[in-house]
């Protein structure tokens, strides 16, 4: 018989929830993992083939992420099955369906995700009143728009910097992945000196020796177009931006995209992962060994979530990129020093100081992942 309880370990999840109705072709599932800090914050990512396993370690990643940003918030995160490019009514239909049947559930806060944007979240909040991402008209900081992530993935570069033996100026710098994250990790970067030489979304990998302009392959993917469309650029399969030689190489779309059997073909020194869980632990192991620094997904992508967490209190948006900054710089710096200090793997490194942070909270509770105070969600 399959064990439900097979992801259950003493950080959580508290819940996982699947979602069914047929009038509207719905399936989702919901998982919130620890909230002993407080409700979860988690994107609501829209992909038709995601494993509840594959939520669930989203999830963990999102408890991760929000204790080691010192945020009052658990991890969750939520998957709605479906193509995100089906047509824009059948996906709002999807989206109000999945938000009113998890109305009651507060412990999760919806935010947006691969697939889902702020006027998703503007959605979710016409619904039940509880969304985070949302556009400025309805009060909102729209983190995909401003590249909130895109911002905080620039400055764990520069502390990384520190540690690697190449500077900004001229880095060589390839990303998987030309959406929210992606664009606007490239256009941060190459705003410090970086050149974009290579680029991939889910229908090819562009390569340009010289470097991308970075707001003409913005303006051709607005344009429905694929960054294999850029002018002059030389074509290959999504796969091939795996093997393109740089200094920095920014995974910013699917997991797993790196493991044992393909990372032996990145040919970079540092690695910022914009996506969430995008390496496997074995083939961060492997890089470590190798030398090449790889600035796990909790660290080096918060800056989304940590402008998620600011926009719930109303906080305005030049404080929320304030807040990115500063707390990337501080986390990936002292990340970096116990690196240098127990020569473990950054990951392992960031993981004690998130995990000793989890179980701090979880000692203010009577239960350990939750609290069931009033007014507490
Ligand atoms: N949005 C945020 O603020 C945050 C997002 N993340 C993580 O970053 C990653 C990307 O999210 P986000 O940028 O929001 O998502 P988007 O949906 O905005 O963009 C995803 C990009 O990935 C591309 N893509 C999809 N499949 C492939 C593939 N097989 N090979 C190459 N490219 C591919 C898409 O291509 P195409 O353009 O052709 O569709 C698109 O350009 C996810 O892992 C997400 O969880 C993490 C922290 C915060
Ligand atoms: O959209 C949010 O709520 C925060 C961003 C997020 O989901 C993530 O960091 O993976």
């Amino acid at each position: 018989m399959e064990d439900i309880f097979r992801f259950a370990d003493e950080l959580g999840p508290t819940k996982i929830i699947h979602v069914y109705e047929p009038s509207v072709g719905l399936k989702g599932v919901l998982v919130v993992d620890n909230v002993a800090a407080g409700p979860s914050i988690g994107g609501v990512r829209m992909a038709p083939d995601v494993s509840t396993e594959e939520c669930f370690r989203l999830a963990r990643a999102m408890t991760l992420k929000n204790a080691v940003s010192g945020l009052p918030h658990g991890g969750g995160k939520a998957v709605i099955y479906g193509d995100p490019k089906m047509p824009q009514e059948n996906k709002e239909k999807l989206i109000r369906a999945m938000a009113s049947s998890l109305r009651e559930v507060r412990e999760y806060i919806f935010g947006p995700d691969m697939g889902t944007n702020e006027q998703c979240m503007a959605v979710v909040k016409d619904e039940i009143g509880r969304a985070v991402g949302l556009p400025r008209e309805i009060g909102g900081i729209p983190l995909d728009e401003i590249g909130a992530t895109g911002w905080g993935i620039s400055h764990a570069a520069d502390v990384a910097l520190d540690y690697c033996d190449f500077d900004m100026k001229g880095a060589r710098i390839v990303v998987q992945g030309f959406g929210a994250v992606g664009k606007h990790a490239a256009r941060f970067l190459s705003e410090k000196g970086a050149v974009l030489i290579g680029v991939a979304d889910s229908r090819g990998t562009a390569y340009k020796l010289e470097g991308f302009d970075i707001n003409k392959l913005i303006h051709l993917k607005e344009n429905g177009m694929s960054v294999g469309d850029y002018p002059g650029a030389k074509v290959l399969d999504p796969e091939a931006v795996i093997d393109i030689e740089c200094d920095i190489w920014i995974p910013a779309a699917r997991p797993d995209i790196i493991h044992e059997d393909n990372v032996h073909r990145l040919n970079t020194k540092l690695v910022l992962e914009g996506a969430n869980i995008p390496i496997t632990h074995e083939a961060e192991k492997y890089l470590h060994e190798k030398g090449v620094l790889c600035i796990p997904d909790f660290i080096a992508n918060a800056g989304g979530v940590i402008c998620a967490a600011m926009e719930y209190r109303g906080a305005c948006e030049a404080a929320a990129f304030q807040a990115i900054e500063e707390k990337l710089r501080c986390n990936t710096r002292e990340m970096l020093e116990g690196v240098a200090c127990s020569g473990m793997i950054p990951r392992d490194v960031a993981m004690e100081i998130a995990v000793k942070r989890v179980k701090k909270a979880m000692g203010h509770r009577r239960w350990s992942l939750f609290s069931s105070a009033p007014g507490f969600v």
